[in-house]
């Protein structure tokens, strides 16, 4: 049995990431009691700081970005922080970190540096015997460019950790309606028996952000949608949709079926993929600058990427999943789209019967809804008039008083208790950058360069036309 955390230590303590997400997330689960009580958190970076200034440092992060009403008293949570000044290259510093730590603890440790700095740092780690079997590692995103850098990285976190001891965080396997889709398939009767190719048409999975390059210019530059979205959250939700049900809920057993529609994704044909970059123009109420403007230089990096995906087993042959993200897109949504086909046999003649429909609405909005065909009520009409309506399932309103979490809260609950079934193991990632390898080398041989969009579009006309030659509409 896992025994939870004494100890997290937090690598890239004074980054973006740790202010936006991480602390604040630690502080909530505190504020709920829902951090082991004895569990201390030490923030370490290259930038000097005293315990006192760390915390200072924690509470402004803390205020900023965790609603007043989350925080609880924050001074619990505050006195759990200590801060340990370390450049990870440099072998100085981890014998410090190592005393602080202490003897006999079990350690948690959070990567969030760049993954360059991986390798040096487990080094660093093994030399201070801090890799030994008291400790977890959690590694952030981006795990590599492609499968032979992202093997890099692995084999060197696997130099020092077992895979049992290998947290791969993919932010949204920490998503409430995220892990509610689990619940959905593998606690209802009802579904199972229609979710297959014989009962289903197509898919949708569509992540739409509104927001432009942000903060992590460079970075996105040198990825592109396909790589910083489709390699891993769109993956993980196609595979959530398609895996056959796991005998429990259980790391191994989940990951192992995950993995199999990973590995079972047919490699696309040319048309089978469309991009798009955005060019600026009235975006959401505002102005809003082009890519190439905002980036400063011309980059024929994808900010918009559309797929039609197959997925080769018995369970989905002949069921596409279209895929589809961006930025500067209408809307910020997430959903996916299970889309049922028509009733074999009409008996209502003068009805345009619609075949069924369900929505699981991940973000903004966390509901679940199925569309079904109804009888408008009334007498006047002749014979029977029959409409779409929906059956609506809305998170907030069927638990009510449950708030909207931050997707870390789980998965750092999860680190610390040492749980791997919301983590990505490294066949899966692996699987993973395979196909998206090929998907890229196939842009590389074909020419591929993005199409334009209007910022506040729904992407280029061809990923319209990618799902309307199969006469699919995308899910608006
Ligand atoms: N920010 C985000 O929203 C997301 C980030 N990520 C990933 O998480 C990781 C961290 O991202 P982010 O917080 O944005 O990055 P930042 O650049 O904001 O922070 C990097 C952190 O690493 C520390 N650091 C840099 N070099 C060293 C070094 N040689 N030794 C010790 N510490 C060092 C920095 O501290 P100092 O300068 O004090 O040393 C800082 O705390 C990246 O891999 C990023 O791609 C993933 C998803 C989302
Ligand atoms: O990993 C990433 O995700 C965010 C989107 O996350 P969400 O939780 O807000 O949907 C994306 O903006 C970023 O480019 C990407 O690196």
């Amino acid at each position: 049995m896992t025994t939870k955390a004494q100890t997290l230590i937090l690598f890239g303590a004074t980054g973006d990431l740790s202010r936006r997400m991480l602390l604040p997330s630690l502080c909530a689960l505190d504020a709920e009691d829902l951090l082991p009580e004895e569990l201390e958190i030490i923030g370490t970076a290259r930038s000097e700081m005293t315990d006192s200034e760390f915390r200072n440092f924690a509470r402004e992060a803390i205020e900023k970005f965790l609603p007043s009403d989350r925080r609880g008293g924050m001074a619990s949570f505050l006195n759990r922080l200590q801060y340990s000044q370390l450049d990870v290259t440099t072998p100085e510093g981890y014998a410090e970190l190592a005393e602080k730590v202490g003897e006999d603890r079990e350690i948690a440790i959070f990567l969030s540096t760049a993954p360059s700095l991986f390798k040096p740092t487990i080094e660093g780690l093994s030399k201070a015997g801090l890799a030994d079997e008291r400790s977890r590692i959690c590694l952030e995103k981006p795990l590599g460019t492609d499968l032979s850098s992202s093997c890099e990285i692995n084999d060197a976190v696997a130099s020092a950790f077992p895979e049992s001891r290998i947290f791969r965080i993919d932010h949204y396997l920490g998503k409430e309606t995220v892990q509610n889709l689990i619940a959905l398939r593998f606690a209802n009767i009802l579904f199972e028996p229609l979710w297959n190719a014989q009962h289903i048409d197509h898919v949708q999975i569509t992540v739409g952000e509104t927001v432009g390059l942000e903060s992590r210019v460079d970075f996105y530059d040198g990825a592109g949608a396909l790589r910083d979205m489709v390699q891993n959250h769109m993956l993980q939700l196609l595979a959530l949709v398609a895996m056959e049900p796991p005998s429990s809920f259980d790391a191994g057993a989940v990951r192992d079926e995950k993995v199999k529609v990973l590995r079972a994704l047919r490699h696309l044909s040319d048309e089978e993929s469309v991009t798009g970059q955005y060019r600026g123009g009235a975006s959401n109420g505002e102005i809003v600058p082009g890519y190439d403007e905002e980036l400063g230089r011309d980059s024929d990096t994808e900010t918009f990427v559309a797929l039609k995906a197959h997925i080769d087993n018995w369970r989905w042959q002949g069921v596409p999943f279209y895929m589809r993200t961006g930025k500067r897109l209408p809307e910020r949504v997430t959903e996916i789209i299970v889309n049922f086909r028509c009733v074999p046999h009409s008996i209502f003649p003068d009805a345009k019967l619609k075949p069924n429909r369900l929505v699981i609405g991940i973000q903004p909005e966390e509901n679940i809804s199925l569309s079904m065909m109804a009888k408008v009520p009334g007498i006047e009409h002749e014979g029977m008039t029959l409409r779409e309506v929906p059956l609506d399932i809305r998170m907030p309103d069927a638990f009510t008083g449950k708030h909207k979490r931050i997707a870390y809260e789980r998965l750092l609950l999860d680190l610390i208790g040492g749980d791997q079934t919301l983590f990505v193991r490294r066949d899966e990632v692996e699987a993973q950058w395979n196909w998206i390898d090929a998907i890229r080398a196939g842009w590389e041989a074909e020419g591929k360069t993005p199409k334009t969009y209007s910022a506040g579009s729904w992407g280029p006309s061809a990923a319209i036309a990618l799902a309307e030659r199969d006469g699919v509409s995308w899910h608006e």
